[in-house]
This record gives structure tokens, sequence and C-alpha cells, in this order.
């Protein structure tokens, strides 16, 4: 089993940093509510050396090809799978999610990206655009120079990585600052970089808070940030990055529709809905939480779905036979108890679960409620836990004007047999990722993001490229230059 304990809280121009006189961060174990671990958080002096480093780390790491930095990359994602295993207990530590989870969405999910960028990296290439008279023009893709990955903390090693990999394949470097609750993924994900080759300077992580993220959104050394977090972060760092004209991505939460029809194949719909609320015990951003069931077919699906969720097998999260794990934090569970209080009070019909389970640790069940109404708070707000809501709908287009009457727009997924239907609402949807007939999945080969308030720009995919480099414009005269006077 792997030690958790990482060997400093920093990593900072290829080698580990400590400066103990920082805020102390303790990790807690979900399962259990153990302290494993403990960081500190940066320091601004470790903040302003992460920048430095990345600084004076870029014209180099730019220079390079494309495929030397894209070698790197693939190697590092090589690694990664090598130590899957161990990088799976890390993440499961870190986090709280099964083991069974981790060693196939994690670790795994982060090579995917180093894999898919690194191979990306060497045909990075500009336009060649002609003109009338034998004139043209053409386009350098060219790095944005130090950007800054700010992560959530139900997917840290995804996270980093996903962010890393499009960065660095575009010639940038980053400093990396993970959620103060996950601070120990991200710490491997640098280490493992480093082996594969990369240059000290380029990939740093910074441990902290909100306050040291906020540092370096600040630093004007800084290109570009990217966050994955909360819609009120969001709007924190898009507006402090605005005031520096920064390049963003904002990768945000959301409550996103999913649509079940009286067509659908009830089986697969009911997959889709246990993985869109009850995978990563419902702590998933794209997560599908109004699910939109047709009357014709309410019942059946609820019974089936009460008794699919009879069969999960809740546990050890290390022991892989766990399917359902706990909350990643006491915090996140009192606030999902707190909107299970809110639907009850507020009129929904409690079909399965509700309450915390009896046992060590932040484990509360998986839970689904019938009868939803749009105008409840669970309808509405971003729960961010194993909290399903089931709400009715007779008519294609009532229910398309409900699932899109929100301020989110991040996922959005629609079951029925009938594919003529599955396009026409895919189209409609008001959302960055969508899905037909099946949920959640997330490819590195597609574009991943919200529209409204769930976020500005995409991760993954050559759209990620887009968001990591800037297109500069060259135009070449052939012939004399006509001037007035
Ligand atoms: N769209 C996506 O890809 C995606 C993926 C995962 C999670 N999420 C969202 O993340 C949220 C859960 O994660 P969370 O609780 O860690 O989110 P959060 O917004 O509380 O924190 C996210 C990160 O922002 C940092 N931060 C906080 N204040 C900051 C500031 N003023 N300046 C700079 N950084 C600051 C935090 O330290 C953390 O690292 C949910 O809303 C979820 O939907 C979105
Ligand atoms: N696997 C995708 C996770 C993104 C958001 O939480």
């Amino acid at each position: 089993m792997i030690d958790p304990k990482p060997t400093a809280s920093h990593f900072i121009d290829g080698a580990y940093a400590e400066d103990d006189s920082g805020t102390p961060i303790p990790v807690i174990y979900a399962a259990t509510g153990e302290e494993i671990a403990r960081v500190h958080a940066a320091t601004p002096a470790l903040a302003d050396r992460a920048i430095a480093a990345a600084k004076r780390a870029q014209p180099e790491w730019a220079a390079m090809s494309g495929t030397e930095r894209g070698r790197i990359l693939r190697r590092a994602a090589d690694m990664i799978r090598e130590r899957n295993r161990e990088l799976s207990e890390l993440e499961t530590l870190d986090t709280g999610k099964p083991l069974q989870e981790t060693l196939v969405a994690d670790a795994t999910s982060g090579a995917d990206a180093l894999e898919y960028f690194g191979g990306l990296a060497g045909a990075l290439t500009g336009e060649h655009i002609q003109l009338p008279g034998g004139d043209f023009v053409y386009t350098r893709r060219e790095a944005l120079g130090v950007c800054v990955g700010i992560g959530a903390w139900n997917y840290p090693t995804q996270i980093a990585c996903w962010k890393a990999a499009p960065a660095l394949a575009c010639g940038n470097t980053m400093v990396f600052k993970p959620s103060e609750t996950t601070p120990l993924c991200a710490l491997k994900v640098a280490e493992i970089l480093k082996e594969a080759g990369l240059p000290d300077g380029v990939f740093n992580v910074v441990n902290g808070a909100g306050e040291v993220g906020a540092a370096l959104v600040g630093d004007d050394r800084v290109a570009k940030v990217s966050l994955t977090g909360s819609v009120p972060t969001g709007r924190k760092v898009y507006q402090a990055a605005a005031a520096g004209m920064k390049h963003v991505t904002m990768e945000l939460g959301g409550k996103s529709p999913m649509i079940v029809f009286e067509d659908a194949d009830i089986e697969n719909a009911i997959s889709g809905a246990i993985l869109g609320n009850f995978y990563s015990s419902g702590q998933i951003c794209s997560n599908g939480t109004r699910v939109f069931v047709h009357t014709d077919i309410k019942e059946a699906f609820l019974s089936r779905l009460a008794e699919r969720i009879g069969t999960a097998v809740m546990g050890d999260p290390l022991d892989e036979a766990t399917n359902f794990g706990p909350m990643v934090s006491e915090g996140q569970m009192n606030i999902a108890m707190n909107y299970i209080a809110k639907g009850v009070e507020e009129g929904a019909r409690l079909v399965a679960g509700g309450k915390r389970a009896d046992r060590g640790g932040w484990y509360l069940e998986p839970t689904v409620f019938a009868d939803v109404t749009d105008d409840m708070t669970i309808a509405r707000e971003e729960i961010f836990g194993p909290v399903m809501c089931v709400l009715d709908f007779t008519d294609e287009d009532e229910v398309m004007a409900r699932a899109n009457a929100t301020e989110y727009g991040l996922a959005a997924g629609v079951f029925t047999r009938d594919l003529a239907r599955a396009h026409r609402v895919a189209a409609g949807f008001e959302a960055g990722t969508c899905y037909i007939n099946t949920y959640n999945d997330a490819p590195v080969e597609a574009p991943f993001g919200g529209v409204k308030a769930s976020g500005v720009g995409r991760e993954n995919s050559k759209e990620a490229i887009n968001h990591y480099s800037e297109v500069k414009s060259v135009y070449v005269r052939m012939g004399d230059v006509e001037a007035p006077f």
C-alpha cells in the first residue's frame, strides 16, 4: 500500500520544496476521518518562486520541437500507467473514492491526456493563407507563457493532467494549485513528469487554499488561468483574471438534466442515472441530477432504480468490491445532508436513502427523491453529493424548456430509442457536453466543458489547443508598398 505522506508540500523548479511556516493543511481520509498526511500552504515567497521558475523555464521549453515535448509527455503517460495501482491507491486516500473506480478513471484518464496531447504536440502548425497578387499570410501557433491551473477536489490526478497536458504540449509552463482538500495527487504527477524528462520549472505544484490561488491569478507574469471549481469561485477568478486581461478556461459546476422518454431502454436509462448521480458518490460536475422521467414509465423506473440501488456495495474504499464510497469531507457531507432535509421539507418524496450511513467516515446513502418540482431547492442548486431528483414530464417541448431553465449549462443527456428525437433534443440542449443513450463518458478525444454559468472554454480534444495557444498572423507582401504620400 502506498504511503500517502508526500516528500514535501510543494514541487517547484524540479524538486520538492517545503516551508513549515505556511498554514498547516491536514489530509483527512474520508473513510475513517483520520489524518493521514499533512502539508503546509505555500507562503507568498514559495508561490513567487514557483512562478519565477515557470517564467524562466518557458522560453526554452517552447523552443524545443513539439515532437520532443510530446515525447516527454508520452513517456510520463507510460509511467503513470505502469504505476496505476499506487497512484489509484493515493487517489483513493486523497478523495475517499473507491479503488474500484480510481483504478480505471483517474490516473488512467490523466495518462490518456498526456498521451493524446503528447501525440498532438508535434503536429501543431499554423496556416498559409494565399492572397490576391501573390501576397500571403501565414499564422504561427504560439504558447501563451506561464499558465496557472487551479483544481477542485473530486478528480485531483485527472484535473492536474487535463490542464498540464495541453498547456505543456503547446509550449507553456504551469503552476498548478490543487484543492486544499486533496493536496497529494498532483505532487505525484509533478514527480513523474520530472522523471520522464520534463525540464525543471515547466510544471510546478504549490499547495494552499483560495488565497494562494488568488495570489497566483493576480500575478502579472501569468498569461492564463484554468480553474476547475464552483461557479462562485469561477466568478471571482474570472474577474481577477480579466483585470490582467488574462486568458481563462473555467470548468465550473452544473445542475444538468437527463431526460428519459417513454420509449427508452429502462435498464440503460437507469444505468445512466446511476452513473450520473452516484459514481464518485455523486461528486461529479457533469452529473445529470435532474432526471426527467416520462410519467408513463415513472413508477417502473423508480421501483427498478430502488432495487438496483439496494445492490450497491458501500464499504472500505480500498476494498475492490466496494462500489460506493464516502463523500470527500465532513463539510461536503453536511452540505448534501442539508439539501436532503430541504427536499423533505419542501415536499419531495424520498424513494431511497436520505441518511448518513451508520459507520465511521463521511458516508451518505445513495438518495433518490421523486415528485420533485422545478421550484424546489434540490432541483435548482448544485448539491455535489449522491442525491438524485426525479421530475415528471409528458411533453417534449415542455421538458426541453424546463431542462434549459437554469443558469447552468455543463451537461445534458437523453434516453430514447427514437434517434431523430435524440438528435433534436441534443441540439436543443443549452449545454456544452451532451449524451445520447449514455451518461458521463469523458474520453480525451472529445471536448469537455460548459456554457452559461458552467464555464468558458473546453478541456480535452483538439479544442483545448486553442485555449492554450495564440495565433499570430504574419502578412507577407511580395511587391512594392503603396502609400498615399
Ligand atoms: N466543470 C468541471 O470540469 C468540473 C470538474 C470538477 C469539479 N467542478 C466543480 O467544482 C466544484 C467542487 O469543487 P470545490 O469545492 O473544490 O470548488 P471550489 O470552487 O470551492 O474550489 C476550487 C478551487 O479554487 C480555489 N479557490 C477558491 N477561491 C479562490 C480564489 N479566490 N482565487 C483562486 N482560487 C480559489 C480552491 O482553493 C480550489 O483549489 C463543484 O461546483 C463542481 O461542479 C467542475
Ligand atoms: N470524469 C469527468 C469528471 C469531470 C468533472 O467532475
